[in-house]
């Protein structure tokens, strides 16, 4: 058999730790999918759209550290490009590779179909090269290993989204076989005597504070510094809080976590504590509009230390060319021994006599967010994950408690609705043997149902609870209007349609806590495919901190422009 351009491709995935990669068939890229069939161990899943074969790989790659999507030129690729920019935002090595037209074609003057009518194809990888950290166009097999490996070696490295474009003649090309894996997976060091200087800067900037805290960022995960974190705060013996995106990537169950620090929508003393701190370490921690509630909850200034994944700034020094990772071990070894900084937690446990706003029980009453967040709530176990959708969903996630080893996924900083569902079914790819539940509004869902069918096709056992608000919640409480409308739809019984005669996915529709019990009940036993539970409630039944935090972005969104 004849080793092919797209058989390394595919060898060079599968070394990296892929067993799964996603496509949607195209003529350009269809050559292309055979060679990846014929490596041993690596499994091709199909997707419903490229939308959401992107976002499969999206959450594959949350999962097992970078996911593959392999779409056909221009009308597949450019919907993917939609995922390829939310990996970018939420810094996920998703490799997109796109089949591309025959290499005789360049420069022929041909106009192609699949294309925008030019006889000038390279806007596609223009386009790419914005959203992505290296960007290769393959049109001869003997450039094919090195531009693979340059593409698959950056990603992992930036810990961003890479595009290969592959020529429909030469993915079935002879090729030389690649190395060893350690080519594309080695890593720059970070610079010693940087890293030294940093430490000691930090150490001086807290020997001089009393009232410090912690506060884990989204970007921790993409620099591998769980571990250093968690050893960091026990060095320090103070608060530690996480951003929302962050949730679940510090461990819940810590003495001295504090919840959620997300402005007016923090977890309860959470603000007051970092409101009150004179000295604040973030650690990859991520200030938008967003997540800084319009602006008004944004940590900077003499008393904030930023550890970003490769650089550190505090007190007007900035030291670059480090690895958080390490700085984090080092900072941690360094404080090992010195008087513990326990102010914020002595103030905390002052400030949070009242408890935390439970979601109470109701079963019997006409279903409420709060029973419906109670009960789903009571689900997460260590081995669960729960990936939770842009809206209100984010807000009821924010208020669950996790157990050690449960994880929560959040598409914060793109904020594409309809994410979390092609997602789920790329993460439960990943992981089989984990509990595996979304929380989606009605509005997200239906820009990306369809890979629900999916689910069912694999038989996976995951349970989506549809929060059946009658429209677009979040963006009623940023701003109000007819466009916040949408059809309702019959989402429990899209499983039927889904299912096809054949399927063990299965719908039912909550309008009592009784109801949404009994679905649960039946979702835990449904072993053999999805379990959609519709979740009926008021449009206006929302949390108490999505209708602060619609004001603040409101507010943000309306300052006038500037003089
Ligand atoms: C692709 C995309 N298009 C539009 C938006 C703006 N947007 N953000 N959130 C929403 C509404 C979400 O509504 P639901 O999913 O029903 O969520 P809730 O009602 O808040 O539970 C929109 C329309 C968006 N975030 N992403
Ligand atoms: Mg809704």
């Amino acid at each position: 058999m004849t080793y092919t351009v797209g058989m390394y491709l595919g060898d060079r995935l599968k070394q990296i730790g892929l067993d799964h990669h996603f496509a949607v068939a195209g003529d350009y890229n269809l050559v292309l999918l055979d060679q990846l069939l014929k490596i041993d161990g690596m499994e091709q899943v199909y997707c419903c759209n490229e939308l959401n074969c992107g976002y499969s790989a999206e959450g594959y790659a949350r999962a097992k550290g970078a996911g593959a999507a392999i779409v056909t030129f221009s009308v597949g690729a450019i919907s993917a490009f939609n995922a390829v920019g939310g990996a970018y935002a939420e810094n996920l090595p998703l490799i997109l590779i796109s089949g591309a037209p025959n290499s005789n074609d360049h420069g022929s003057g041909h106009i192609l179909h699949h294309t925008i009518g030019t006889p000038d194809y390279a806007y596609q990888i223009e386009m790419a090269r914005r959203i992505t950290c290296a960007a290769v166009s393959i049109i001869s097999a003997d450039e094919a290993p090195a531009k693979i490996d340059h593409a698959i070696r950056t990603a992992l490295r930036e810990r961003k989204p890479a595009y290969i474009e592959i020529a429909c003649n030469v993915a079935g090309a002879a090729c030389a076989r690649p190395g060893p894996v350690s080519a594309v997976l080695s890593q720059v060091p970070g610079d010693a005597a940087t890293l030294e200087a940093a430490v000691e800067a930090i150490a001086a900037f807290l020997a001089k504070r009393d009232k410090v805290a912690i506060l884990v960022g989204s970007k921790l995960r993409a620099a591998d510094g769980g571990e250093g974190a968690v050893a960091l705060a026990d060095a320090l013996g103070c608060a530690v809080a996480t951003m929302a995106a962050a949730k679940s990537f510090f461990p819940e169950n810590y003495p001295n976590y504090i919840g959620t620090y997300w402005g007016e929508a923090s977890s309860p003393g959470a603000r007051e504590i970092f409101d009150w701190a004179d000295g604040i370490l973030c650690l990859g921690c991520v200030f938008n509009d967003y997540s800084t509630v319009g602006w008004t909850a944004w940590p900077r200034g003499a008393n904030v230390v930023q550890a970003d994944i490769g650089t550190v700034t505090l007190d007007g020094q900035v030291f670059d060319g480090l690895h958080l990772k390490d700085l984090l071990t080092a900072l941690a070894a360094r404080l090992a021994g010195q008087p513990k900084k326990g102010g914020t937690m002595t103030e905390y446990r002052r400030i949070v006599g009242a408890p935390a706003p439970v979601d109470s029980a109701a079963p019997t009453a006409k279903l409420t967010r709060a029973e419906m967040a109670r009960q789903i709530g009571a689900l997460l176990t260590p081995e669960t994950t729960l990936l939770a959708e842009t809206g209100d969903s984010w807000f009821n996630a924010m208020r669950m408690k996790l157990p050690q080893g449960a994880r929560v996924e959040f598409e914060m900083q793109w904020g594409h609705i309809g994410w979390s569902v092609p997602a789920t079914f790329g993460y439960a790819v990943a992981e089989p043997k984990r509990r595996i539940i979304t929380m989606v509004g009605d509005g997200s869902f239906q820009l990306t149902a369809q890979e629900v069918a999916q689910m069912v096709r694999r038989g996976l056992p995951v349970i989506v609870f549809l929060v059946n608000n009658h429209g677009y919640t979040i963006e009623v409480e940023i701003h109000d209007g007819p466009y916040n409308n949408i059809k309702n739809w019959d989402y429990a019984g899209l499983i039927e349609v889904f299912n096809a005669g054949e399927g063990k996915g299965r719908g039912f529709r909550a309008t009592t806590g009784a109801e949404m019990a009994e679905a649960v009940r039946a979702a835990l036993d449904n072993h053999g495919g999805p379990t959609l539970i519709e979740c009926i409630i008021d449009r206006d039944d929302c949390t108490s901190e999505l209708i602060s935090w619609g004001r603040r972005v409101a507010t943000a969104n309306a300052r006038p422009p500037a003089k």
